[in-house]
């Protein structure tokens, strides 16, 4: 696929208001394997932004069903031994099928049966990872440790270099989330400063935002970077018009899921804000 091209000097509203708009219009099928936490906000996610999402994750079902998906989101959240095969081959089928597939590799540092599990994912090579900045760093460097489980303790910014490195290694694109959202092809990286505070107080909302990344993926997969940052841009409007209304996470949630599905190319024009982050050179790795 082509990861090229990422200007500088890209208009990235309008971008990410066509995505959107193609996105309804084509309303993709998104075939989800996902943690058990997150099923839920992640269906409404994709449903509200005009997605189909399909929660199938049997492993008996993927040569039938993943063939006909428009692109696959596999989240290592609740990860066991008998659910890793399905990954597995779902992702392979995906990529057999050209399909577009991204991979949340949730708390990959907590052990070393989910590091190892992740890496074998990524050898499947993903079209998009994303992460917040602990998992970022762990996966790039496989390194297993102190974590604190699924949420972070990095802030996105200090895993820019680590995202380069996973970039490159792994062929795709890397997203780290947090207070800007960094994106890079291992070349350019660029920043999407959407979003509040308090989506972190929110279980699984970056899962739900890596499953809006695939469905995004899914109607311009020759342009996963721009996808991506859209994506991620896109959330985090959702959030920041939702919390004008909310009282705190639980209404920020219901909030969220409303703005998205009612945000109108005034709102995307007037709020994205996405910008090149090539000048900024992180000091952890
Ligand atoms: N400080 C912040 N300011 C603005 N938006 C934020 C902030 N922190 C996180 N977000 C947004 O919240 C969403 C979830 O990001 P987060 O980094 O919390 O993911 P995560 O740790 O993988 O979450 P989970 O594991 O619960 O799914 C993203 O859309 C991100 O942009
Ligand atoms: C809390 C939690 N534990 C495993 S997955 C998950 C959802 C956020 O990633
Ligand atoms: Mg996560």
């Amino acid at each position: 696929m082509e990861q090229i091209n990422v200007s500088e000097h890209i208009e990235w509203a309008p971008v990410a208001w066509t995505l959107l708009a193609k996105l309804r219009l084509e309303s993709p099928l998104v075939q989800c394997i996902t943690n058990f936490v997150s099923m839920d906000i992640v269906a409404n996610t994709l449903l509200s932004a005009g997605a189909s999402p399909a929660m199938i994750h049997s492993i008996e079902e993927i040569p039938d069903f993943t063939p006909h998906a428009h692109a696959l989101c596999i989240n290592t959240g609740t990860l066991s031994p008998d659910w890793l095969p399905a990954m597995k081959v779902a992702a392979e089928v995906a990529t057999a099928s050209g399909k577009p597939w991204v991979l949340d590799p949730v708390a990959a540092g907590a052990s070393g049966f989910r590091m190892r599990a992740c890496l074998e994912l990524v050898q499947r090579k993903p079209t998009v990872i994303r992460g917040n900045g602990s998992e970022i760093i762990a996966l790039s460097k496989a390194s297993v440790g102190t974590t604190k489980g699924v949420d972070s303790t990095h802030e996105s910014m200090d895993a820019m270099e680590a995202a380069k490195s996973l970039a490159q290694a792994s062929g795709g694109i890397v997203a780290v989330s947090g207070a800007v959202d960094v994106v890079t092809d291992g070349q350019h990286v660029v920043g999407a400063h959407n979003g509040v505070p308090t989506m972190q107080k929110i279980t699984a909302t970056g899962c739900a935002v890596t499953a809006l990344i695939a469905a995004f993926v899914a109607v311009d997969p020759l342009h996963a970077f721009e996808a991506t940052a859209s994506a991620l841009s896109i959330f985090g409007v959702a959030g920041e018009m939702g919390m004008e209304t909310a009282k705190g996470p639980s209404s920020l949630r219901m909030h969220l899921i409303d703005s998205l599905y009612g945000l109108d190319q005034a709102d995307v024009l007037s709020r994205v804000k996405i910008t090149s982050l090539d000048e900024i050179r992180s000091s952890v790795n």
